[in-house]
């Protein structure tokens, strides 16, 4: 690895005490998901980013994904999974392994991957205290002016209705950082598997977070010629939606940080989970890393 003179160090640790200040008693939502994950290094500079971040008094919630595991999971049990617009057909067989696989085994691995950095963690699933309400999601598709559009069915997959932000607002004011497996709950007490990428848009929109981070394992949301975009407005995102810039699995976390923008979350980050110390960097330097989707021109950086 490059040699850092003392110097140029030093200069890293002073540009991050504006952002300290900045940050301080404020709430930043983490979406963790895809390579950052999975990899052991990256796991270990994610949990020390944010154990440092509780320390100097910045409030981290982490949101977790697991797709990759849950299709693991399902592999093993020789079940066929299929997507649609970005989100997991979910019958109820689906359902218990998605929740076996995100509150069980990934919430339980990043809840003792912060412990092992020194921090203190809890982890919750939209159950508990009914952190996550949520129905049932539709999914429409246009069949042309004259038709009415069709309902798809893609089974126990949720939307968030409320966040019950009660008990986030307790551990806020704990030295306990919040990891959140998204998994919600219904009207009548049915289990919805809900993207994570919108339950991490939903809690920090009703929290007023500062920043919401979305964590992928590409650079950022990409142009047609493959190059990163490092800011784009509310509008330029929708638009990059609708003529198919954006597609798949980067629809959801798109939208979603429109949503939390619109809903006053300052600025909302997507960034690349391969990059070690990834939320460091995006947090405090000045260039920052990664895409952010801010309400208008005025408010880029
Ligand atoms: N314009 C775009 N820029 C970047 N990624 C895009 C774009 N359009 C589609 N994608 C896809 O979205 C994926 C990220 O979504 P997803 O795989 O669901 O991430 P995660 O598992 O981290 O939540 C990328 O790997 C890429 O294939
Ligand atoms: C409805 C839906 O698709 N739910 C997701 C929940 C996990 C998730 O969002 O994980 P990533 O962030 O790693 O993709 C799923 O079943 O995969």
């Amino acid at each position: 690895m490059e040699e850092i003179s003392p110097q140029d160090r030093a200069k890293v640790l002073s540009e991050a005490l504006p952002y300290i200040r900045a940050f301080y008693g404020k709430n930043v939502v983490i979406k963790y998901g895809g390579h950052a994950m999975v990899e052991e290094s990256l796991k270990d500079s994610f949990a020390s980013d944010v154990v440092l971040l509780k320390y100097i008094g910045i409030n981290p919630i982490i949101v977790h994904g697991g797709g990759p595991q849950i299709g693991n999971m399902l592999k093993k049990i020789g079940k066929k999974t299929l997507f649609r617009d970005g989100m997991r057909i979910t019958d109820e067989e689906t359902m218990n392994i998605v929740e076996m696989v995100l509150a069980g085994q990934v919430n339980k691995e990043i809840v003792q991957l912060i412990h092992r950095h020194g921090g203190k963690a809890v982890g919750l699933s939209g159950k508990d205290s009914q952190l996550i309400e949520a129905t049932k999601m539709q999914i429409f598709r246009y069949q042309g002016d004259d038709r009415p559009p069709e309902i798809i069915d893609i089974g126990l997959v949720g939307e968030v209705r409320r966040i019950n932000t009660d008990i986030l607002r307790i551990l806020e004011q704990s030295q306990i950082i919040p990891v959140i497996a998204p998994v919600g709950v219904g009207p009548a007490g049915e289990t919805f598997n809900i993207n994570a990428d919108l339950v991490a848009g939903a809690i920090a929109a009703s929290l007023r977070a500062s920043k919401l981070i979305l964590m992928t394992d590409v650079p950022g949301v990409l142009d047609k010629d493959g190059n990163l975009i490092s800011s784009m407005t509310v509008s330029e995102a929708l638009e990059m939606i609708e003529n198919e810039t954006i597609t798949g699995g980067m629809i959801p976390k798109v939208r979603c940080a429109v949503d939390a923008v619109q809903s006053g979350v300052q600025k909302v980050h997507i960034i690349d989970g391969r990059i070690p110390h990834a939320v460091l960097l995006e947090l405090f330097t000045d260039s920052g890393i990664g895409t952010e989707i801010v309400e208008n021109e005025g408010k880029r950086k």
